[in-house]
């Protein structure tokens, strides 16, 4: 976020309206009204960015306000500068200048051009336009035909003027013209307060667009593909006036209508902005074309300037306050700026790549099959390696051989020029001497490492003691003495110079030369993490590796895809199992709703009987006692039914063991109810054959009155009898029949709690198994990781290898220029041999 710059200029005063009353007075940045004799009038004092006295120069506000602005412009920053105040008070001349006061829109187009021309690494595109505002009509100034243009909207341009004329250009004087041009175009007109009065605002606009130069950095999207493109608008808006005052009318009263109204909305939109984010609310950007076009400069993106000026007269002191305080409340504003940088569909392309390649090496960073590959290449490269070392090797034995062969015809030949008495300098002898005592003792010339055999042109040969071929020598390394004086790796072998000094000295001795620095930075060294590992070897340790993580891979498969099914096979087990529930409760359901139909039936059946009772007058009655007994029976055996259901609620096992038993009593009762009924139909029948007979003599003395009474009486407790018999039967069916039910029931538990038992056991065991499984999983994840470290290691060791290698083919290479020089110098020594030789050395021998 950056605040709006906010300056006021103070224009030098016009002699004849100068008062003696009150005056502005400018300090520092400060700019206050004071009375005349110089007592500051209180309220009346602003502070700002800058406050210009009349003295002031164009060039001192561009530098002061603009010009940082014009610089961000060039590094992609929209940039807005405008000049606000009532009409006269010096904003077309602070925009525009005069012939020997340059105005802002001239110096900044200088100062563009300059600033661009100091930007190596870019490179840039500018577009001008100039359009005014008159009257709330948008007008090309660099086209007059285009009137009347449109304010558009778009997510790529923003808001922009449709039809507008936009040249490019390449310089500042183009530019100038252009503007000069515009300027012929544009609306002034004569008032009371200015003579060449703006009756427009005007918008200068440059469009930079800007691009790196390609710098084949193929990362750095933003540097190269990247165009920024910035707008710089400058703006000399028309002056605020009042009608009394500028003495308008007609064509200057609409003008001064327009003006004075689209002042207002710009007012409007900069209160709005000064009330802070949070109160602000809707901004009326669109209650003119000016506050519409000067939306981004106006708490949008760009960097802004605004530049009050004010007419110091005292006529004027209330415009100037308001001018003022305008610029107060725009001081408030802020923006918020960024470079506007437009991606190129390269650029786009390049950067979704990029994230694409970054995304894949992100999933695919820790996956072991990245590594594997990795290895795979690694391998491939370690082959390549050996076998680059490998012809490196063969070449230097083949080099060796052919040297030791040179060297042999050498020798032969030097025996040859002795036999024939051609050489006989006694430094020569002497220096053979030297040699053959080299020869035997290494170690007495090794410590001597600067030793220069003086004068012995045939002292490098010396090599040829060594008895073993390079290769026998570095596969024996290990027991050759420490006491070279050679450096302790190819890197200082490979230092050219390093190699020239030591070739000028002890490095006679070619192959110590050729073992040290293999001893010191062999490939496998003994102090090596894996000693004595060899490249086959090592190979032959990532392919086990790499087969132990297939089979690791393989075995965590299999074990995840056995979980997973354990696991679908567990959560078809839980569902069966609240089935079973769900049933197992619906089955002990039964005998509470069998114990509660007993319990109404045993109601039914007592209130049947003292319904029966109740008939029966007499207590000790043959039917009050077979009621009696009946009501006895039934309640007996209603409480065992109701016992019965009771246990059978209370748990199965009991119920289904006491079943028999309560059956058999339920037999019992049933046959005493039979007997107990039988014994009294008897006795009754008896009775009533006695009656009867009574009766029949009775009925000789008192006629058949009561006889009938009592036949009436009996029938009906028959029928009662029955009907009981009926009802017990009935309910001894009932019962029949719940027993079997209670039976098929328990038989169903039976079967169900066995299957729940079974399930029971295959979830527990399902349950170790998940977690055995679990435990080794973690334990194969373990192994897999450990393999993962011992892999990287190898990868790790696989670099090394290959630096070593690196290494040894460049010290291969030294030495093979080692030896072209030692070749050429034999050669030159021997054609300097032959030359002192009266007998011609054999052609073959140089050649
Ligand atoms: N700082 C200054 N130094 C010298 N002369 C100035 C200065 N400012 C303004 N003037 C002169 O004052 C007169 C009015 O200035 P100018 O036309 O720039 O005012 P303006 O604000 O653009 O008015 P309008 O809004 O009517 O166009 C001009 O003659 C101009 O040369």
């Amino acid at each position: 976020m950056e605040k709006i710059c906010v300056a006021v200029r103070v224009r030098p005063a016009v002699p004849q309206e100068s008062s003696s009353g009150i005056f502005w007075r400018v300090e520092d940045n400060r700019v206050s009204l004071h009375r005349q004799h110089g007592t500051p009038i209180s309220g009346v004092s602003y502070a700002f960015d800058h406050v210009f006295d009349e003295t002031c120069s164009n060039a001192r506000v561009y530098e002061l306000l603009t010009k940082d602005i014009i610089h961000a412009a060039v590094e992609g920053f929209n940039g807005t500068v405008f000049a606000y105040g009532q009409t006269s008070s010096g904003k077309t001349f602070t925009m525009n200048g005069s012939a020997t006061n340059p105005g802002i829109i001239n110096l900044a187009v200088k100062d563009i051009f300059e600033k661009i021309q100091m930007v190596s690494d870019r490179e840039f595109l500018i577009r001008v336009s100039y359009m005014e505002l008159y009257n709330e009509e948008i007008n090309d100034l660099l086209a007059v035909e285009n009137q009347k243009l449109q304010i558009h909207e778009n997510l790529e341009r923003g808001i922009f003027v449709a039809g507008l004329r936009e040249e490019i250009v390449n310089n500042a004087e183009q530019v100038l013209k252009l503007i000069e041009s515009g300027e012929v175009n544009r609306h002034f007109g004569e008032t009371n307060m200015n003579v060449r009065s703006s009756r427009s605002h005007t918008i200068f606009r440059m469009v930079i667009e800007s691009k790196g130069k390609d710098t084949n950095s193929s990362n750095d999207y933003s540097s190269t593909d990247a165009i920024r493109v910035s707008v710089l608008n400058l703006v000399d808006l028309a002056g605020s006036e009042r009608i009394a005052k500028t003495g308008a009318d007609g064509v200057r009263l609409k003008e001064g209508k327009h003006i004075n109204k689209s002042l207002m909305a710009l007012g409007n939109v900069i209160n709005k902005l000064s009330d802070g984010a949070k109160q602000r609310g809707h901004i009326p950007y669109r209650d003119s074309k000016l506050t519409r076009i000067l939306q981004p400069a106006l708490g949008g993106n760009a960097k802004t300037s605004i530049i009050c000026t004010i007419a110091p007269e005292e006529v004027h002191v209330e415009e100037t306050k308001g001018t003022l305080q305008f610029a107060s409340r725009a001081k408030r504003i802020t923006n918020c700026v960024q470079v506007n940088e437009i991606l190129t569909d390269a650029a786009l392309l390049k950067r979704q790549k990029l994230e694409i390649e970054e995304l894949r090496r992100k999933l695919q960073g820790s996956h072991a099959e990245v590594l594997e590959q990795e290895i795979l290449k690694l391998r491939n490269d370690m082959l390549k390696y050996e076998l680059e070392r490998e012809k490196l090797e063969t070449e230097l034995e083949e080099e060796r051989r052919s040297r030791k062969e040179r060297d042999e015809c050498f020798r032969e030949q030097q025996m040859r020029i002795q036999n024939h008495n051609l050489v006989t300098s006694s430094d020569s002898d002497k220096c053979s001497e030297e040699r053959d005592s080299r020869r035997q003792s290494p170690k007495e010339e090794s410590n001597n490492s600067n030793y220069i055999c003086q004068g012995d042109v045939f002292g490098t040969p010396c090599f040829k003691a060594a008895p073993n071929a390079f290769v026998v020598k570095r596969s024996n390394y290990s027991g050759l003495p420490d006491y070279s004086p050679l450096p302790d790796s190819f890197s200082n072998v490979a230092d050219e110079d390093t190699w020239l000094k030591m070739n000028k000295g002890y490095i006679a001795d070619l192959d110590s030369l050729q073992m040290t620095p293999a001893r010191k930075v062999q490939s496998f060294p003994p102090n090596d993490a894996t000693p004595g590992c060899s490249n086959g070897k090592c190979r032959e340790e990532v392919q086990k590796l790499k087969r132990q993580l297939e089979l690791v891979t393989e075995e965590k498969d299999e074990l995840q895809r056995k979980y997973t099914e354990q696991i679908q096979l567990n959560e078809q087990l839980t569902g069966e199992i609240s089935e079973l529930r769900q049933e197992a409760l619906v089955i002990q359901e039964i005998p509470r709703r069998l114990c509660e139909s007993v319990a109404s039936c045993k109601d039914f059946y007592e209130d049947l009987l003292s319904t029966v009772q109740s008939f029966s007058t007499e207590v000790d009655s043959s039917t009050a006692k077979l009621l009696s007994s009946t009501s006895e029976i039934g309640s007996s055996l209603f409480s065992t039914l109701e016992t019965h259901f009771s246990m059978a609620m209370d748990g199965y096992k009991s119920f289904s063991g006491n079943d028999l038993l309560i059956q058999e009593q339920c037999k019992g009762l049933c046959e005493q109810l039979k007997s107990t009924v039988t014994a009294l139909v008897l006795s009754e029948t008896a009775n009533d054959n006695k009656q009867v007979k009574n009766l029949q003599c009775s009925c000789d003395n008192k006629g058949c009155t009561q006889g009938g009474e009592t036949t009436c009486w009996k029938e009906e407790l028959s029928n009662e009898l029955n009907t009981i018999k009926e009802k017990y039967d009935e309910l001894e069916k009932e019962l029949d029949l719940n027993n079997k039910l209670l039976d098929a029931s328990k038989e169903r538990y039976d079967s169900l709690e066995l299957e729940y038992q079974r399930l029971k056991e295959d979830r527990d065991s399902l349950h170790k198994k998940v977690s055995e499984s679990s435990q080794t999983l973690a334990l194969v994840t373990n192994q897999k990781e450990n393999v993962l470290k011992d892999l990287n290691a190898e990868v790790r060791k696989r670099k090394g290898l290959e630096e070593e290698i690196k290494q040894f083919g460049v010290a291969f290479a030294c030495r093979q220029k080692s030896l072209v020089s030692f070749h050429s110098d034999l050669k030159s020594k021997l054609e300097k041999l032959r030359a002192q030789s009266p007998i011609s050395a054999p052609k073959s021998l140089g050649e």
